[in-house]
């Protein structure tokens, strides 16, 4: 499982939390400027922007799992199984293969209108990245910092939707999430009021009985009301400090400790293998992972004009 948010203070914040059982040797990579980026069925981009992200630590191909360009626009992919439907190659369409469309949309796109204008004609192709890695049913959020959209390949085909919550975990589909919410809706932050009807001597014996009812599980529709209410309240100051604390803490209150969701017997458990956080607006990716401190690399520390991506292990 998996959760991605969106938060406004001064700058804009976007990042995730990387639920999962196994790791692809995962590393901060650098996309610079000039790194060829190479589509199996359409043009190459020789020249574009630079991009800094999380990727598989596999090859010599950025194959990230989230990542945010320089002009400030951020992209992850989250676990879509079974709607997920990528589609064969389509001649009358520009066409992406899954593990490409990171790449193609941050290395030419400043903004949620130019995403856009290139998912406009993109067929999302089921093509493979090898035999070992064929394509995950991924869906997409992408965002900068006045809008959010969500990407999603269906059977009946490409579905991008409006983000208002800014929020994205896995199943269902986003409508269906989004339609979920309106069962939260007197959920509060404040102290309810006794509504209950009759005569009942009920009263609050609690700080924090305004939220009763909202799901603390890590099922991925739970953890999209959760991550959706707890953003909506958020309050901190505008600093760099007091907003990726808090954003941290958005991701920390839908994090899967280890041991909690056991996928394979007799030992092998879901857990938040690591949470970013990008500054958007300033080139900064913060991440920890379950074990490690907090650790921040910019992209604008690294010489963008050259051609060879940069890696850092990942500070565990
Ligand atoms: C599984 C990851 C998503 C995490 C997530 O959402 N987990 C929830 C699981 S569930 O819903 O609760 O079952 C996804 C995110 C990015 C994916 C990776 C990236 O797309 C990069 C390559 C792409 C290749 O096609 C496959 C390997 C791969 C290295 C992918 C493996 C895997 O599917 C990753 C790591």
């Amino acid at each position: 499982m998996c959760t991605a948010a969106n938060y406004l203070t001064k700058c804009h914040y976007f990042g995730r939390n990387f639920d999962y059982e196994i790791s692809y040797n995962e590393r901060v990579t650098i996309t610079p400027r000039n790194y060829p980026l190479i589509f199996r069925d359409t043009e190459d981009i020789e020249n574009h922007y630079g991009i800094i992200g999380i990727a598989a630590g596999i090859d010599e191909y950025p194959l990230y799992y989230d990542a945010c360009n320089e002009k400030g626009l951020a992209m992850g992919g989250l676990n879509f199984p079974d709607y997920c439907d990528y589609k064969p190659l389509d001649k009358s369409k520009v066409n992406i293969a899954s593990f490409e469309i990171i790449p193609y949309i941050l290395s030419q796109a400043k903004t949620i209108s130019d995403a856009e204008r290139l998912l406009e004609n993109l067929n999302i192709s089921d093509e493979k990245f090898s035999a070992q890695l064929p394509p995950s049913p991924l869906h997409w959020i992408i965002s900068d910092r006045n809008a959010s959209i969500v990407v999603e390949v269906v059977e009946e085909g490409l579905d991008i939707y409006d983000n208002p919550v800014g929020v994205l975990t896995n199943n269902p589909p986003f409508d269906k999430q989004l339609f979920n919410l309106n069962n939260y809706m007197a959920l509060s932050n404040r102290t309810p009021e006794n509504t209950f009807g009759g005569n009942l001597d009920l009263a609050t014996y609690s700080r924090g009985m305004g939220s009763i009812g909202l799901p603390g599980d890590v099922s991925s529709q739970s953890r999209f009301v959760k991550a959706a209410f707890v953003k909506e309240n958020s309050v901190s100051g505008d600093s760099e400090k007091e907003s990726v604390s808090q954003f941290f803490h958005i991701l920390a209150s839908v994090e899967q400790q280890k041991g909690c969701t056991l996928v394979e017997e007799p030992d092998k458990f879901e857990y938040t293998i690591y949470s970013d956080c990008y500054n958007t607006d300033k080139g900064i990716l913060y991440y920890k992972t379950y074990d490690g401190p907090q650790t921040s690399v910019n992209i604008h520390d690294e010489d963008l004009e050259t051609n060879q991506l940069i890696n850092f292990e990942l500070v565990d």
